[in-house]
This record gives C-alpha cells, sequence and structure tokens, in this order.
C-alpha cells in the first residue's frame, strides 16, 4: 500500500502528515519554530529554521507511520504565504531572515507607490492591494536594505522565493528554483491575465527578473527529492499555498462555494471558477489553483485569528493552552459591554488599515478574564463577518461556510460564528485540510487519485452549526463591534 505525504508549512509551526487512499491521516509530526520580532510590527522568521524543521517532521512522519520513502507515493508542498526569502544560489544561505507576510516594515513603501498615483495598475493587473503583507514590497526592503544585495541580485546571484520555492530549492539539492501559480499570486509582480511576472510591476518595485522563481502549475510532478534525504528519491508532486490548498481540500471546487481557515490568522476564499472577479469591496482576487485550467477565488484575508488566543495564553497568560480558552469563555454568558479588536499588525480586509492597533475598550470594574476570553473568541468571529459581508456585496450568495484550521475545534466559537454570519457553519471530519488539499494535488498528478469527483466522495461533515440568534440582536452586536474597529483605526505613528 502506497502513501501521500504533505508537508504543511505554517506561520507558527512545520507539520508533515502522511494521508492514505481514503483521505485519512496516518501520521502526523509537527514543530513550532521560533517567531522573530525585532521592532514593534516586524515579524522575521531564520528561513535555516523553517528548512529544519520541515525535513524533520517530514523524516519523522515517514518512519513514525512504519513507511520507507518508497511507500510515498507523491509529496505535495504547502506553505504559508507572501514570506519572502532570498538566498545566494552559489551556498544556498539566505541573505537575511524571512520576513513573513505579516511584517508591517514595509507600509512606508506602499504608501509612496500609493501617493504615486500606482494602486490601480497593481489592483488591476495582480488582484491584490497595495499592502505591506505581499512579497513584493519585502523584496524590494531586503534589496535596499541588505549590503551589496543589490548589485548581487543584478548579477544574477541571487533567488528569491516563498516558502514553497525555499522548501523545494531545499528538498532538491538546490537544483530546482520554481514557484506555483497560485503562490506567485501573492507576490505583487504576478499578472493574473498573462499568466507570467509583469515587467511594469518588476519595474515600479525596481526588483530585477533574474531574481524570480519560474512558475509552474498546481499539480505535476516537478522533479525528486535529493539523493540521500529520505532514502529513496520521492517525486514532489504537488504545491500550493496553505489557503488555496485548503479551499482544494475542502473539495470547494465548484463555482460559489467558500471556506474559512481558522489558524494563525483566518481566511475566507470563495472559488469563482474560471472567472477574474474584481472586488469593489476590498477583497482580493486571487488565484486559486492551475491544473488543466485556472480557478480563481475572491479571498478576505485576517491578519489574527488563532494568534490573538496564543496572546491569551503567552502574553497574558490567562490560559495555559489554547485549547483552555472555550471553557474559560463558558464561565460568562456574554462579554458584557468588552469587545477586543486584535489588529496587532494593522488590519486587513477589508480595512486595509497598516496603522491600526489592538484595542480592548467596554471595560468595567466587573470585568474578569472570562469576559476577555469571549471576547476574544468572538473577535475571531467578527473579523470574518466584515469579511462575509464584504463577498456578500461582491456578489457571493453562500448557504454554507466550510470551516476548518486548528481554531475550528472550538466550538464555542463556531456557534458564534453562525450565528453572527446567519449563515449554517459546516465542520468536515478532517480539519487538517490545507495538508489534505496539498496531498490530493499531488496525488492526482502521479495518479494516486484519479480525479476530483473521486475527491469529493472522501469529504465528510463532523458537524453543523446553525444560526440562532435573532436579526435584531445581530445588527445590534455587529454595530458595536464596528464601533470598537473605528477606535482601533490609525493609532500606530510608524
Ligand atoms: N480550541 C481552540 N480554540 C481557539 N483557538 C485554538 C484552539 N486550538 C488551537 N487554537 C489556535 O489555532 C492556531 C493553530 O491552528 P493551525 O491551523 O495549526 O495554525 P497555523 O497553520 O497558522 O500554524 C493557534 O493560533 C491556536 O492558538
Ligand atoms: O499560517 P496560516 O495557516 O495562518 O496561513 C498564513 C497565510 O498563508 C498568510 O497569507
Amino acid at each position: 500500500m502506497s502513501y501521500i505525504l504533505a508537508l504543511d508549512q505554517g506561520t507558527t509551526s512545520s507539520r508533515a502528515i502522511v494521508f492514505d487512499a481514503k483521505g485519512r491521516i496516518k501520521k502526523i509530526a509537527q514543530k513550532e519554530f521560533r517567531q522573530i520580532f525585532p521592532q514593534p510590527g516586524w515579524v522575521e522568521h531564520e528561513a535555516r529554521d523553517i528548512w529544519s524543521t520541515q525535513v524533520g517532521v517530514a523524516q519523522e512522519a515517514i518512519t513514525g507511520a512504519g513507511l520507507r520513502a518508497s511507500d510515498i507515493a507523491a509529496i505535495g508542498i504547502t506553505n504559508q504565504r507572501e514570506t519572502t526569502v532570498i538566498w545566494d544560489r552559489a551556498t544556498g544561505q539566505p541573505i537575511h531572515n524571512a520576513i513573513v507576510w505579516q511584517d508591517r516594515r514595509t507600509a512606508g513603501i506602499c504608501d509612496a507607490l500609493r501617493a504615486a498615483g500606482h494602486e490601480a495598475v497593481f489592483q488591476h493587473k495582480t488582484g491584490l492591494l497595495l499592502d505591506a503583507y505581499f512579497s513584493g514590497t519585502k523584496i524590494r526592503w531586503l534589496l535596499d536594505n541588505v549590503d551589496g544585495a543589490r548589485a548581487k541580485a543584478e548579477r544574477g546571484e541571487l533567488a528569491f522565493g516563498t516558502i514553497d520555492s525555499w522548501l523545494v530549492w531545499n528538498l532538491t539539492g538546490g537544483e530546482l528554483h520554481i514557484t506555483d501559480a497560485s503562490n506567485a499570486g501573492r507576490t505583487l509582480l504576478y499578472n493574473l491575465h498573462t499568466g507570467d511576472w509583469d515587467d511594469e510591476l518588476l519595474g515600479l518595485l525596481d526588483i530585477p527578473r533574474s531574481l524570480l522563481p519560474e512558475v509552474r502549475s498546481n499539480s505535476e510532478v516537478y522533479g525528486t527529492t535529493a539523493e540521500g534525504l529520505f532514502g529513496a528519491r520521492i517525486p514532489i508532486a504537488g504545491m500550493a499555498g496553505d489557503q488555496q490548498a485548503a479551499t482544494f481540500g475542502q473539495v470547494c471546487h465548484t463555482r460559489g462555494m467558500a471556506k474559512n481557515t481558522y489558524g494563525t490568522g483566518c481566511f475566507m476564499l470563495m472559488n469563482t471558477g474560471g472567472e477574474i472577479v474584481p472586488s469593489a469591496n476590498k477583497l482580493l482576487t486571487t488565484l486559486a489553483w492551475q491544473r488543466d485550467t485556472t480557478t480563481y477565488a475572491l479571498e478576505g484575508s485576517v491578519f489574527v485569528a488563532g494568534a490573538l488566543v496564543q496572546w491569551l495564553r503567552d502574553g497574558l497568560g490567562i490560559i495555559r493552552s489554547s485549547g483552555e480558552i472555550e471553557a474559560l469563555a463558558a464561565t460568562v454568558p456574554d462579554t458584557d459591554g468588552v469587545c477586543l479588536v486584535p489588529a496587532f499588525v494593522g488590519l486587513g480586509a477589508p480595512h486595509w488599515d497598516a496603522y491600526a492597533r489592538g484595542t480592548l475598550i467596554g471595560l468595567t470594574r466587573g470585568t474578569t478574564k472570562g469576559h476577555i476570553a469571549r471576547a476574544a473568541l468572538e473577535a475571531i468571529a467578527f473579523q470574518s463577518a466584515d469579511v462575509l459581508e464584504a463577498m456578500q456585496r461582491d456578489g457571493g450568495d453562500l448557504k454554507e461556510l466550510r470551516v476548518d484550521g486548528g481554531a475550528s475545534a472550538n466550538n464555542l466559537m463556531m456557534q458564534f460564528q453562525a450565528d453572527i454570519l446567519g449563515v449554517s457553519v459546516v465542520r468536515p471530519t478532517v480539519t487538517e485540510t490545507t495538508a489534505l488539499g496539498a496531498a490530493y494535488l499531488a496525488g492526482l498528478a502521479v495518479g494516486y487519485w484519479a480525479d476530483t469527483e473521486e475527491l469529493r466522495a472522501l469529504w465528510q461533515v463532523d458537524r453543523v452549526f446553525e444560526p440562532a440568534m435573532s436579526d435584531d440582536e445581530r445588527a445590534g452586536r455587529l454595530a458595536t463591534w464596528r464601533k470598537a474597529v473605528e477606535r482601533s483605526k490609525g493609532w500606530a505613528d510608524v
């Protein structure tokens, strides 16, 4: 019997999961790695840590499942998106720490491009907005701030990659410098209409084309792992950004279907089929996946979701593990007027305010940690409600929302999510859908699964949360939330 190995390189941990032909998890190995916060609003990772934890858990998953490399039919890769690495092609060494998607240091570069009137061309060509979130301005910052980097880049000595690219480079022993279309679509450099890197945008950001990887589809055999890495060469056959992979893993394969993933951040994607749908409500238009044809999506990106729960654990110390938040929130019937806006790294969709900061408001002498815990869970759901409203205004007509990711295990939060959306929230049995999507993309490429119809038959419901809140109460709660959001905006001076 053979299996598919998914490598899921997330913001806070590297995971490797072995899946069987029924899409069931045979083995998971996971390792957290260091988060580096050099200044307020800056977030970095050591790219070598990313590689060493990822290859370590891959080996652990294979052996822990009692398998050998020859039992793995293919590897699928999925990754935290936008996070930017530049390395030396000759030595394979990064020239600086990776700049993480949450990092705000390039907000000023975005402001300058906007002031010069360039936002429309970026938005039209890439489907994105000018925000520090995306890779383009991070590359620009590295070229401008790392000694000698620009000259080396001009000479073709450096390589840029998002994490997919960095992992494939290392998995193949430096043989392949490639990315996939879904990750390319998050750089501000990739033109959705031509399906290629765009020279005008490269010029506006002053980035030499020689830095960039070759763009490949999301499901094809790109190459094999280097000799000696796992004991046998394994085909690498699928690759996608984690949110696109989760959409594929939730089998949201047809137009109008949507999923929301509750991890470090929270990302809602709605499949728009073969059509590039521009958003009039500050959502992103994003490439979902490319197989024989290309599928697109509308996306609402929320920067802080599960990370807020981690902050209650590590920053405030009011819970010892993320899972404890549900019981603490259940000690109170409501938040007693407390609102928490987790704008720790600014606000993403639909506000796009790089200068917003976290706000805890409505405190009284009677406020307890239970109220704060409950306000935190509600905040995650409220942020998704703002995104869903923008999606509905863009023409989306959702009957149900499929959910996944680590924090979707929280029943209290999922019920509140259904209440505040007024839409059914459906959780599948496998909530590791990001890894599952990457496995599916790889498995399809090597004929492990025949087609997407076969995959759709594997998807199973765990639990459906039906909305139970009155329309009046929902409107009142949303109005209070939006008042708090306004208070958080434009706070930071940087
Ligand atoms: N029961 C829970 N309630 C709320 N949040 C949770 C719960 N369990 C885990 N989390 C949060 O979910 C996140 C982990 O989800 P995961 O999908 O692994 O994230 P990522 O892929 O971004 O690293 C963490 O931020 C954690 O705080
Ligand atoms: O690490 P996650 O799962 O929250 O995902 C990060 C996103 O890909 C950022 O765009």
